[in-house]
């Protein structure tokens, strides 16, 4: 393991998920015993506020946090870094979708492209939390020309994690004993959660639970619609668990999948089952020394054909939402 501590930036580091992800990351959830330091970047009018959690991290005194700095200028804040998780952007509320915050929060990912493109180190990994999280890496990619778009990745493994749990919960089986899960599409209500290559040890899933109608009108809806349950339920959307999700995605970028195993990224699309190319859509990926690879040869039918379609269609509208808008 190596002592030069990982440089990992967070944005929007005062916000919900901040509140719970520097905590997690200071901890060691994505770095295991490799000292971290963290480059903490906010708006002017948060930083005393983010001053107050720096305070609290201080307090924890975390063995393997290596120092932490904060600031409101994207090119000072992501100097050097390895890592940046882009979570800052304004979250949805009630009757919003995510598609809606597209412009309000664009004009973000432009500015922190361009900077990540400026300073960040040469082994750069950039991971997309904020929302619409899919169009919001296509933008932060797009205007960062110098860095291969294979670093960029949007989260989609909270649906993921989210898939998991239901699966658990319908068969009994822990969540230890899942595996192979995929999300497929965009972070939206249109992905499509795909059970039929997840194994439930080491059973196909959908043959396990064998039971069609749960899985179109309860398990697919209730991973798909989670973000708006919780929004509901909390009058604020997901943070815990989103913070967790961020976490768990960049350290098995880092660090590899387990053998056996596969996890969903939202990564540049090479034109894999069919997803125009250069679309940042969810695929299963097998990672290795910080790369990811589409895992490739799974059959897809007509079910599964018309799900992937239509939240990719989604995801085209949005491209051309944000090419009509000039953020691209
Ligand atoms: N991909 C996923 O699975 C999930 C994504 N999200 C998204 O994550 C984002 C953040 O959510 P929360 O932390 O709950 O929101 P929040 O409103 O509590 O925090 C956002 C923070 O970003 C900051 N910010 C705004 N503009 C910024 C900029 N230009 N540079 C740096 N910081 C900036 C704000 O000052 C605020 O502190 C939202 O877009 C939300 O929809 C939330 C849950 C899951
Ligand atoms: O639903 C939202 O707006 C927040 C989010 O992305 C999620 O919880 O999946």
């Amino acid at each position: 393991m190596s002592d030069t501590p990982l440089k990992v930036a967070v944005t929007g580091a005062a916000g919900q998920i901040g509140y719970s992800l520097l905590f997690r990351i200071a901890s060691g959830a994505i770095a295991g015993d490799r000292p971290v330091e963290l480059r903490l970047l906010e708006i002017e009018p948060a930083l005393k506020a983010l001053e107050g959690v720096v305070m609290e991290l201080d307090d924890c005194a975390f063995p393997n946090l290596a120092g932490v700095e904060i600031g409101a200028d994207p090119t000072k804040i992501f100097e050097g870094v390895n890592l940046a998780l882009l979570v800052g952007a304004r979250p949805r509320g009630p009757g919003m979708e995510r598609g809606d915050l597209l412009e309000a929060n664009g004009a973000i990912f432009t500015a922190q492209g361009k900077a990540l493109n400026e300073v960040a180190a040469d082994d750069v990994r950039i991971g997309v939390t904020g929302n619409p999280a899919n169009t919001n890496a296509l933008i932060a990619m797009s205007n960062a020309p110098d860095i291969p778009q294979e670093r960029f990745s949007a989260l989609t493994r909270l649906d993921h994690n989210r898939a998991i749990s239901q699966l658990a919960a319908k068969t009994g089986a822990p969540v230890t004993e899942i595996k192979k899960m995929t999300i497929w599409g965009n972070h939206s209500a249109t992905q499509y959660p795909d059970l039929f290559h997840a194994e439930v040890s080491g059973k196909n899933a959908a043959e396990a639970v064998g039971d069609q109608e749960w899985l179109e009108s309860y398990f697919i809806p209730t991973v798909a619609k989670r973000g708006a349950a919780i929004i509901d339920a909390r009058g604020a959307s997901s943070a815990a668990s989103a913070a967790s999700a961020t976490c768990d995605a960049a350290r098995d970028w880092l660090y590899g999948t387990p053998e056996g195993d596969w996890v969903s990224m939202a990564v540049v699309s090479d034109g894999s089952y069919d997803v125009p190319e250069g679309l940042v859509s969810s695929f299963p990926v097998t990672t290795s020394n910080g790369d990811w690879t589409i895992v490739q040869g799974l059959d897809i039918d007509d079910f599964s054909r018309g799900r992937i379609d239509a939240s990719v269609a989604e995801l085209a509208d949005e491209k051309q939402a944000v090419t009509d808008l000039g953020l691209i």
